[in-house]
């Protein structure tokens, strides 16, 4: 297994490709060719509205760590950008590698970062439920960005807390904000999928051009407390899919 540097990559077992998606042909994550990605005039800037009291727990699903927030009201939303409706924020998550060479899932030009942020949101002009937006295009909205900040000391302080798959602690006014680059009116958006099972294809991403510094999180198992062999929750990213004829689009020229 090789990645655009060459390096070689020991992919985490739940990272083994399904053999083919039914129909899959709007796969994530993908690498962004800049010089084909399409300046939209028409896109508007992004609106994320995020109140940080809807912050609620932060929990080790397993694979990736999840910071959860209540979606039962329409106090954390996102609009605005190439997005048509309002999306209410339901958790923001990351994938990181076992080295600072990869963990990115979207790459720009083939360049690997060393992890990925994302900001998932669900579109709750048309659906009632996550669940139901998840499996319908246009469903979600997702927020990639790779990062390190001093926002995040606060979740990597909370981080042996949830150290084992399945634990999770309270965490509270959490501001995802905080974790937004100063510019957030540069951005390539393309309609994509999930990058974990699923695999719905149901997310207009929104990958932003400034990426961040990315705290480290090697700290994290896969593992429950129960199991005698602790596997360190690394390299919990998906490979980047064909384009199949897609258009990135860009919001800056
Ligand atoms: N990495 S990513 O941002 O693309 C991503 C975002 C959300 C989910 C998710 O909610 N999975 C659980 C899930 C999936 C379907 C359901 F119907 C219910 C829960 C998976 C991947
Ligand atoms: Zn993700």
């Amino acid at each position: 297994m090789q990645d655009a540097g060459g390096h070689c990559m020991k992919m985490h077992p739940m990272w083994q490709e399904p053999l083919a998606i039914p129909g899959g042909d709007r796969q994530s994550p993908i690498d962004i060719v800049v010089r084909k990605s399409l300046f939209d005039p028409q896109l508007k800037p992004l609106v994320p509205l995020y109140d940080p009291q809807t912050c609620q727990q932060i929990w080790n699903n397993g694979y990736s760590f999840l910071v959860e927030y209540d979606d039962t009201t329409d106090k954390s939303t996102l609009k605005g950008g190439p997005l048509e409706d309002q999306y209410r924020l339901c958790q923001f998550h990351f994938h990181w590698g076992e080295s600072n060479a990869w963990g990115s899932e979207h790459t720009v030009d083939r360049k690997l970062f060393p992890g990925e942020l994302h900001i998932v949101h669900w579109n709750t002009d048309k659906y009632d439920l996550f669940e139901e937006a998840v499996m319908e295009n246009n469903g979600l909205a997702v927020i990639g960005i790779g990062k390190r900040h001093e926002g995040l000391q606060k979740l990597v302080d909370a981080l042996p807390a949830v150290r084992h798959k399945d634990s999770a602690v309270d965490f509270e006014r959490f501001d995802p904000g905080c974790l937004l680059p100063s510019n957030i009116n540069d951005y390539w958006t393309y309609h994509g999928s999930l990058t974990t099972p699923p695999l719905t294809e149901a997310v207009t991403w929104i990958v932003m051009k400034q990426h961040i510094e990315l705290a480290v999180f090697r700290s994290l198992l896969f593992t429950s407390a129960e199991e005698e062999v602790q596997k360190g929750m690394v390299n919990n990213f998906r490979v980047q899919q064909p384009l199949r004829g897609r258009t990135v689009r860009s919001s800056f020229s």
